[in-house]
């Protein structure tokens, strides 16, 4: 295959914020992948499908070129232009390496999917980015080992993972030790896999609105789901009946709820309003 030589900056947007581009190694997190398994894992993980790929925080291309041998197009979207001018000189011909800020990067407006070894200090902005771009259809991310589990609902649920569910469908594939990074960071890695569902289990439209009755619910004052739900507007005779049904213990917690028991009570406490 040829090589692609070329570093595509957007003309339309500044390609990072003044000081990013010359920030050092530690803080653009740039923790390496060096562990074959692990980059073969990520690799597996990508659907098998006609899509293009988009690589954020691409560095010198561990996941680059493994990528890249899918045969799909793919865009390899890293902020450091040492990196990026590296990794177009060894990238094929199908990818095109784009310097730009992952938080600002415009992605394809077709399906595609979506890779990214996350810079651990921008997780959330990335995860809160990554929600609110239509269409991707997987994400497969490596994250802190805690977020990769907190973000895929084991040992319990956060906000944030409450009130994407009913669009997005998240799973922990596994745990990645820090010795797989060069430098080794402080903590474990995990691989976090992000599914947009093909079923959305709510309308667009209601995001809005399911997403304050989730804040509520997670925030709102009473002891218990009982009395929160109760105070959110279900009677007492609809919050037993939708307990039975989705199994909620009497002293269950909101991080305790699957994204079903979400959406039910939310429809449930739509309906009396
Ligand atoms: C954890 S490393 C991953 C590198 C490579 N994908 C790998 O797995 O070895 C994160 C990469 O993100 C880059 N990066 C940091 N902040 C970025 C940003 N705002 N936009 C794009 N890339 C960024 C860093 O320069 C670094 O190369």
């Amino acid at each position: 295959m040829s090589r692609n030589r070329s570093v595509r900056t957007p003309v339309s947007r500044p390609a990072s914020p003044p000081g990013r581009a010359t920030a050092g190694a530690h803080e653009l997190g740039q923790n390496l992948l060096v562990d074959r398994e692990v980059v073969d894992r990520v690799v597996d993980l990508v659907p098998d499908a006609d899509r293009p790929l988009v690589e954020w925080a691409a560095g010198r291309g561990a996941l680059t070129l493994p990528l890249a041998r899918l045969g799909r197009p793919v865009e390899a979207v890293e902020i450091d232009p040492r990196s990026t001018a590296r990794l177009a000189r060894v990238v094929p011909a199908n990818v095109t390496v784009t310097r730009a800020d992952i938080l600002r990067h415009a992605p394809p407006s077709d399906p595609y999917d979506l890779v990214c070894n996350v810079p651990f200090h921008l997780t959330t902005p990335v995860l809160r980015r990554l929600f609110t771009l239509p269409d991707w259809q997987r994400a497969v991310l490596v994250t802190q080992w805690e977020v990769a589990r907190k973000r895929a609902a084991v040992g319990g649920a956060t906000l944030l993972t409450a009130q994407w569910w009913p669009w997005f469908a998240p799973r922990l594939d596994r745990r990645v030790p820090a010795a797989a990074f060069r430098p080794r960071p402080s903590v474990d890695a995990g691989i976090l896999l992000l599914d947009r569902r093909a079923e959305p289990l709510l309308p667009v439209a209601r995001r809005r609105d399911y997403q304050r009755f989730a804040a509520a619910v997670f925030n709102g004052p009473g002891r218990g789901l009982h009395e929160i739900l109760v105070r959110q507007g279900l009677s007492r005779a609809d919050v037993r009946r939708w307990a039975r049904e989705h199994r909620v213990a009497p002293g269950a917690l909101p991080r305790d709820l699957d994204a079903r028991a979400w959406v039910v009570a939310f429809t449930v406490a739509s309906r009396g309003r």
